[in-house]
């Protein structure tokens, strides 16, 4: 009888401290948890920062040698970076730099600089997770990417649909849809004039309809008509990347470019040449090479969402 009093007295208790040191415990962990977190989070906010940071003063160094003073996506380190630029009165310009890190950390420095001597006149203070003031332009859009042969519209086009709730059209694959012949066989039959006044045409329809991912055809820029309609009702990102990486891209795609038929280098080198300043109207312009497609979608959607 005494035994069963003893027992039935032991187990609560021993089931009551077990019960607080577990939750002691616990609770001692949780803490530690959330201060690591907290230490990791902190750390990535300094680093997506200085990202930042890093992108003005790239641009900085690219105006110097006399890049165009335009929005520009960049990679600094890992953190995608969103330069955006506005001319303001007294020869200053606006910067604001976005970088993008890890966790959904976002942190946002702006500055303002003198256009001539490049040198900052103040910076303007950093915010996290803060949307930068670009006041959307209700006729520009549709998403539409630019560039090159081979700087990927049409991939990473592919890899944009997936993020956005937009419907994707590719000028040169809805021409060949509405064919129902390759653009080499098109151009070998009615030759390139034909093919731009058809590229035009699908061009005007594609921009009518409410809102699109467009990605096209890279001689797109050549007809000045083409430019207009696309900066007045798109807004467009220039897809950029060295020649030489181009040229590798290219070699390894059986997809026929007319165009660079015979002396493949040579016809991109050429190209590249010609149509260099023919992009730059674009509102953002982003360097491909040597990025994986997934980051560069990444990138731009976060312009996209920027920009709306
Ligand atoms: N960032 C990248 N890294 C490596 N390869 C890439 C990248 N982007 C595209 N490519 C490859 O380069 C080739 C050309 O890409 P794509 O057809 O998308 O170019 P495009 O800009 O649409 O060219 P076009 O103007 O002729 O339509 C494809 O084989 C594609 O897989
Ligand atoms: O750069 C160009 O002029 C071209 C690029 C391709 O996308 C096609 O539109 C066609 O091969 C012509
Ligand atoms: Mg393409």
């Amino acid at each position: 009888m005494r035994q069963t009093d003893e027992r039935g007295f032991a187990l609560p208790a021993v089931i009551a401290v077990t019960t607080l040191l577990f939750t002691l415990v616990t609770f001692v962990a949780a803490l530690a948890v959330r201060s690591h977190e907290a230490g990791r989070l902190y750390e990535e906010r300094m680093r997506v920062k200085y990202a930042a940071e890093t992108g003005i003063a790239k641009m900085q160094q690219e105006w110097a040698l006399g890049q165009r003073k335009q929005d520009t996506l960049l990679d600094v380190g890992g953190v995608t970076v969103y330069v955006q630029v506005e001319e303001k009165p007294d020869n200053a310009l606006h910067v604001v730099a976005t970088g993008y890190g890890e966790k959904g950390v976002q942190q946002t420095i702006s500055a303002l600089i003198d256009q001539k001597t490049l040198a900052i006149i103040n910076w303007i203070g950093y915010h996290g997770n803060k949307k930068t003031e670009a006041p959307m332009e209700h006729s520009k859009r549709h998403l539409v990417l630019i560039g090159m042969m081979g700087t990927g519209k049409t991939t990473i086009g592919q890899a944009i649909a997936a993020q956005v709730p937009l419907p994707w059209k590719d000028t040169d694959q809805a021409l060949v849809a509405k064919w129902g012949c390759s653009i080499a066989d098109f151009f070998a039959l009615y030759g390139e004039e034909r093919f731009r006044e058809e590229e035009t045409q699908m061009l005007e329809a594609c921009l009518a309809e409410p809102s699109l991912l467009l990605t096209t055809g890279g001689g797109i820029v050549l007809r000045e008509q083409n430019r207009q309609l696309l900066a007045e009702r798109a807004f467009v990102v220039h897809l950029d990347a060295e020649p030489e990486e181009i040229i590798r891209r290219l070699t390894q795609t059986n997809e026929e470019r007319p165009l660079l038929k015979g002396d493949l280098r040579q016809r991109v080198y050429d190209i590249y040449e010609a149509r260099r300043e023919l992009y730059r109207f674009a509102d953002v312009r982003v360097d491909t090479t040597g990025k994986s497609i997934d980051e560069m979608a990444t990138a731009i959607v976060r312009a996209w969402q920027d920009h709306v």
